[in-house]
């Protein structure tokens, strides 16, 4: 009912805030657009479902998202796409690699700070109402 749509705007405003800050940070700028396939035409071999802060944008406006588990899953996936795909031991893959889980921590510091527990069981509980 209009109380749920009142809980699921407000979720979609928290993720985009998160999302954008993410996408500001110079640290991150390798994960804010869809990895190019034409630059890199092996990548969708490796990487079966890929991720960026661009698309988690998209998802966010789609209203993809009923809960912030959700929206971390997708988080998730930009940071462990990219220890996949990077593994070698050279200086670029190791860069790329430190920033993915500087991504990983400043997510879950961000959540672990700004979202009040209450307020993600009521998502939940809309998510498994439906
Ligand atoms: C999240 O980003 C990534 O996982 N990657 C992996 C690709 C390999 C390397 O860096 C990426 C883009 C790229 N383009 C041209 C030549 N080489 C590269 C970014």
């Amino acid at each position: 009912e209009e109380q749920e749509e009142d809980v699921l705007r407000e979720l979609r405003l928290f993720l985009r805030n998160i999302t954008e800050r993410l996408s500001l940070d110079r640290r991150f700028k390798a994960f804010t657009k869809p990895v190019d396939i034409e630059e890199v035409p092996d990548y969708l071999m490796v990487i079966k479902k890929p991720m960026d802060l661009s698309t988690l944008l998209t998802n966010i406006d789609e209203h993809k998202y009923v809960t912030v588990s959700e929206f971390m899953a997708d988080a998730d996936l930009i940071w462990k796409n990219t220890l996949e795909y990077n593994p070698d031991s050279d200086p670029m893959d190791r860069n790329i690699r430190h920033r993915a889980c500087a991504l990983k921590d400043t997510v879950r510091a961000i959540i672990r700070d700004e979202l009040d527990e209450d307020f993600e069981r009521v998502c939940e509980e809309i998510r498994e109402s439906r």
